[in-house]
């Protein structure tokens, strides 16, 4: 604009005499709008002050954590809030204004330490607003004291400290939004944390009675709209109505009747955006219910893709996912058709704008009442007013959004664990000799109204072996989440040495157990990592002992990188054996005293059973085990068992035979 400012002036100057000199700038005005020299000027400038509305960024500071949720929505739709795709299947928020008041009172504590980021962040934009209101009116002034006046000699000045001004601002836009990117950063991660760290105290009943990916949606996108309202929010709040404040103000000072005028034509933008924004929140609520469906639809048939080739559904699942991406691609085609139709109206109303300050302010100009630089520098002035009070527009719908987001994050956590430490609990110093006791313990799940067990009671003593069996449903598997209290019984005591495990700290108590599960539970690292999981500070040697024990050593030994290979997703670059075998080394190196093995030969064929047995038995030696198993065929004849039955519907009713006394493994009910 400078450039085309400097370039102008220099054509007048050396035009002017040409022109005939000395001109009545007001008596000429016809010509000067319409065909001179100077009217091409004027609608030179026009254009360069209609192109810095096309960048309101440089004064409302869009933090880059906004661009990132931005830049997930379609590209046309900036005028236009929404949340994008990835969202997850969310109803459309409409949350009332007391949960954005409790977003605040919940989330806000959690700005301590980057508040100055924040504080930083709006000062900045304020400077730079500043900076642009000064500039517009040095714009001005050359308009008037150098194009109108010819003079070249008076452009110098007002041209530098117009650079000055723009560098500042753009220092200060950058400053500006660096320190808030900075601060609703440091916030973003440390909601998350904390909204994860709670997560890990709820019992597994939580995540078993929730969708994994509604969970994910609460942890990523809704945090995020906490963030763009507490932190990054607020700093936009902040600075766009002070960008209003300083851009109303000087084209009040410039003209306030004038002012006056064209401020009548704000509410005719407030209401284009209210009801666009209006039916554009409802498609991309659809558009956001349809990607998490799609999403999902995606995850389940890629994860079964071994299940998909084998019962060749490929064609059904690819017919699925047509149908699901048909509705997105309608949702995103009519967020489109709104997004087109948006531009044009607003353009017209621009124009109506436009030519209302034109015919007006040629009329003050020819009455002697306005110069065309104020004429210019004005109209600049509400070019940039016009985009901040749509951006005020988008904000409150940021905020309705991200009230119904911290809602959803809110829920979670007021959630409770269905388990909890008492309030000063016990933490023996000594490791557990491993005496497990259970008296007269029911137990009822939740959400169930049929007790699983009933009026339970054995003893296990140190270093036994108690194996416990029964028909699938009888309760088999429960036992072991009471005795890691995922659970706490309805009635009765579970003991571990003697004490009650309700008085023992739950770290403490877990640390005295391992569990290896139906299901190999392995993290998409490398063996190494998976050894180690349960202790994570063991060094090599301990790793390789473990897996020597758990005779996987020597098939570790074959994989490329040995214990750095990465073992997939699962783990599912190894054979049920071979995974099996993994999770008995991550035992055997955690070294716990009680061991509680859910149906270890589960899916192995005999062959593959036999050879688990005997790193297992290496794993049982000295530990108290609770072995449940369907599979008694390669169980020691020593080895005591409990047989849970199921009785009329009535679970745990428990029998308990002798070491040495073998039936035949009870039929599945
Ligand atoms: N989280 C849960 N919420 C509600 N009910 C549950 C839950 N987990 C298990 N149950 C129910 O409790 C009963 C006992 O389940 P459990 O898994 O202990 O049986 P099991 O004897 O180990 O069976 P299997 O041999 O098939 O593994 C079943 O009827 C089951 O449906």
């Amino acid at each position: 604009m400078l450039l085309s400012v400097l370039v102008s002036a220099r054509e007048l100057a050396n035009a002017g005499p040409q022109q005939g000199g000395n001109h009545d700038f007001h008596q000429d005005l016809p010509d000067r709008l319409g065909l001179g020299r100077l009217g091409r000027l004027a609608a030179r400038l026009w254009l360069a002050s209609l192109r810095l509305r096309l960048a309101p960024e440089v004064v409302v500071v869009a933090p880059p954590n906004e661009s990132r949720r931005v830049n997930r929505r379609l590209s046309f739709s900036e005028s236009l809030p929404s949340r994008g795709a990835g969202a997850g299947a969310h109803p459309p928020p409409t949350a009332p204004t007391v949960s954005i008041r409790r977003t605040f009172r919940e989330f806000w504590p959690y700005t301590r330490g980057v508040r100055r980021f924040l504080v930083i962040g709006v000062v900045l934009a304020i400077v730079a607003a500043v900076c642009e209101v000064v500039a517009i009116a040095l714009f001005g002034f050359i308009t008037d004291e150098v194009l109108s006046r010819q003079d070249l000699g008076a452009f110098w000045t007002p041209a530098a400290a117009w650079l000055g001004l723009t560098v500042v601002a753009g220092l200060a836009t950058f400053a500006g939004s660096y320190a808030t990117a900075v601060g609703g950063e440091r916030f973003l991660l440390r909601l998350r944390d904390m909204v994860f760290d709670h997560l890990q105290t709820l019992t597994p009943d939580f995540f078993d009675n929730r969708r994994l990916g509604d969970l994910m949606a609460r942890l990523t996108d809704d945090i995020e709209a906490i963030e763009e309202l507490v932190g990054s929010g607020l700093v936009k709040l902040f600075t766009t109505v002070a960008s209003v404040i300083f851009f109303a103000g000087a084209a009040f000072y410039i003209r306030w009747d004038l002012a006056l005028v064209t401020f009548t034509l704000i509410p005719a933008f407030l209401l284009v955006s209210k009801v666009f924004a209006a039916r554009f929140r409802t498609a991309s609520a659809r558009e956001r219910s349809s990607n998490g469906t799609m999403n999902s639809v995606i995850e389940e048939s890629l994860s079964n893709q071994s299940l998909v080739q084998a019962y060749n559904r490929q064609r059904t699942e690819a017919e699925r996912l047509h149908a699901e991406g048909r509705t997105w691609m309608r949702a995103n085609l009519s967020q489109a058709w709104l997004a087109s139709l948006y531009g044009p109206v607003v353009q017209v109303i621009e124009t109506v704008c436009l030519l209302v300050i034109l015919g007006v302010g040629a009329w003050e100009i020819v009455s002697g009442r306005l110069t065309i630089g104020g004429l210019l520098a004005f109209a600049a002035y509400l070019a940039y007013l016009y985009p901040a009070v749509q951006n005020l527009g988008q904000i409150a719908l940021t905020v309705s959004e991200a009230a119904a987001g911290s809602d959803r994050v809110i829920e979670v956590l007021r959630a409770e664990p269905a388990v909890a430490d008492r309030e000063a609990p016990t933490r023996p110093a000594t490791r557990s000799r491993g005496r497990i006791e259970f008296h007269g313990v029911d137990f009822t799940y939740p959400n169930r109204r049929r007790p699983t067990l009933r009026n339970l009671s054995f003893t296990v003593e140190p270093g036994e072996l108690i194996v416990c069996t029964g028909p699938s449903g009888a309760g088999k598997s429960t036992i072991a989440k009471l005795l890691l209290r995922f659970y706490d019984p309805t009635a009765g005591r579970i003991l571990l040495d003697g004490l009650d495990i309700r008085d023992l700290s739950r770290e403490s108590l877990r640390d005295n157990i391992t569990i290896l599960q139906q299901e190999n539970l392995l993290f998409s690292g490398t063996v190494r990592d998976n050894i180690a999981y349960g202790r994570p500070d063991a060094d090599m040697d301990d790793i390789v002992r473990a897996a020597v024990l758990a005779d996987v050593h020597d098939f570790v030994n074959t994989l490329p990188r040995k214990y750095d290979t990465p073992i997939g997703q699962r783990g599912r670059l190894m054979s049920g054996g071979q995974r099996q075998r993994l999770a008995i080394a991550r035992a055997i190196l955690r070294d716990a005293p009680v061991l509680v093995l859910d149906e270890p030969m589960t899916g192995l064929d005999a062959l593959t059973a036999a050879r688990i047995m005997e790193p297992l038995n290496r794993l049982m030696a000295g530990r108290t085990t609770i072995l449940i198993t369907h599979d008694l065929r390669f169980i020691p004849e020593t080895a005591r068992q409990i047989v849970l039955e199921p009785v009329r519907g009535r679970a745990g009713r428990i029998r308990v035979k002798p070491a040495g006394r073998r039936d035949t493994a009870p039929r599945p009910a």
